[in-house]
Formats: C-alpha cells, structure tokens, sequence
C-alpha cells in the first residue's frame, strides 16, 4: 500500500534527513514510526504527505510513484490521506463543524454530503453533539479527537499522526491510539510518528525505527 525504495532527503544547505530508507506496509497495517528528535521522522511524513520532495528513491502509494506526480495532481493525491499533527493546527475562529467539514469543502461537496460526512466522523470519535462549539472550549483530548475527525472525513486509505499523543495524558493517549486500532480494523493503513516507547511496547504494533535518517529496524 505505501512503499519507499531506497529513498534519502537532503534539505538544503543541510545534511541528509534520511538516507536509503526502504519499507512497505501493507493495507490496513498499523506500524510507529520513532527515533530521536531530528532522527528525519517528520521528513519521512513529510514526503508521504507530498509536502517534501525526496532527492533520490520512489514512495509509492497503491503502486503511483508519487515522487513522480505533476504538481497538478497533488491535491487529488493528497485526499487518500488524513494528516494528524502534534498540536492539532484546528482553526480556532471556526466551529468544530466547521474545522472537519474543510476538506470536504475544499473537495467540492455539496452540502448534504458535508453535512452527513461531518456527523459520521465526529460520531466516531465520539464527539456528536459539539458540532458548534468552538475548538478553545474543548478539552485538549478533545481538540485532538477534532483533528483526527477532520482527517478520516475523507475516507482516507491511509493515516499519518505525527506525535498525535505529544500534548494528551497516558490516559487520553491511550483513547486516541484506540481509536486508530479501530481504524486499522477497517482496512485502513495508520503510520504514527512517536517518542512514546512505553505506549508503542504497549500496543505490541510494528516498529520502524530512524537512526539519523537511517532505517535500523522495521
Ligand atoms: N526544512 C528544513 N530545512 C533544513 N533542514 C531540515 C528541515 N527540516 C528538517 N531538517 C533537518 O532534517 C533532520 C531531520 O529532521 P526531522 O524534523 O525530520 O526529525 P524528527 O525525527 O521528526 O525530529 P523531532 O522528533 O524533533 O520532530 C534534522 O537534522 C533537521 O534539522
């Protein structure tokens, strides 16, 4: 489903991020991502994400190479995936509706659909009934269970979570990884970036760990 061949990423003016970096996981795996802080694993995100470019090697997502996509094509590409972030990136001036229903506006839904969509998620994440409130008056596991409503409207074939338990108690943390166990369980690929060894040995998932940029286990 994702698959990286021999992938490095030299940023500018910097030194390789990540070095000949090769890994598959397979629809609806569920697998971490760690290492040490500047090991290269929001790089690795980063360029699934299509918001880096690598310098050499191909990613291929469900066999499309898309280090090789026109510029065109990104936004397309980029609804088969749901980004999750450490600090939610939710806009605070907008509903909670509001903030999970963007990427279905942006996709060109007609209202409805938004409106059956936006209802489906925030009942998976167990937060129907907060559509109006604003994200400020949510709790921070709450404002992450937002963040992750907004990433699974779209369907998506697979996750990404950079650190998405970074800012949430063990107990919230544990709600959260729950949540996307259930997500796997429905054929849906998850790779979460994450520091958290205790709550990654926990969970017994599959562990790719960088090593500054290197791939020393997967
Ligand atoms: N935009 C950039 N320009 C130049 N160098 C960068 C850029 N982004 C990251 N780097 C460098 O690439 C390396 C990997 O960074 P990256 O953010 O991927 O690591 P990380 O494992 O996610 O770290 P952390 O856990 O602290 O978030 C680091 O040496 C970092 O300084």
């Amino acid at each position: 489903m994702l698959r990286f061949e021999h992938v490095s990423k030299r940023y500018p003016d910097a030194g390789e991020a990540l070095t000949d970096v090769s890994f598959h996981l397979h629809r609806g795996e569920m697998a971490f991502l760690t290492g040490r802080s500047g090991a290269g694993k929001s790089t690795l995100l980063k360029l699934i994400a299509m918001m880096e470019q690598c310098t050499r090697g191909s990613v291929l997502l469900d066999g499309q190479d898309i280090t090789r996509i026109g510029e065109r094509k990104i936004p397309y590409m980029r609804r088969n995936l749901g980004l999750i972030f450490q600090d939610y990136k939710l806009l605070n001036d907008r509903t909670v509706f509001d903030n999970v229903a963007l990427p279905l506006v942006v996709s060109g839904y007609n209202h409805q659909e938004v409106a059956r969509r936006v209802r489906a998620s925030l009942d998976k994440v167990g937060l129907l009934g907060k559509e109006k409130k604003h994200p400020l008056a949510l709790s921070g596991g709450e404002q992450q269970r937002v963040g992750i409503a907004r990433a699974i409207v779209n369907k998506p074939k697979l996750i990404l979570a950079d650190e998405p338990t970074g800012n949430l108690d063990p107990d919230l943390s544990a709600e959260v990884m729950f949540m996307f166990e259930q997500f796997k369980q429905v054929g849906v690929t998850v790779l979460i970036a994450s520091h958290d060894i205790e709550l990654i040995n926990h969970l017994g998932h599959r562990v790719l760990t960088l090593d500054k940029g290197h791939l020393i286990a997967s």
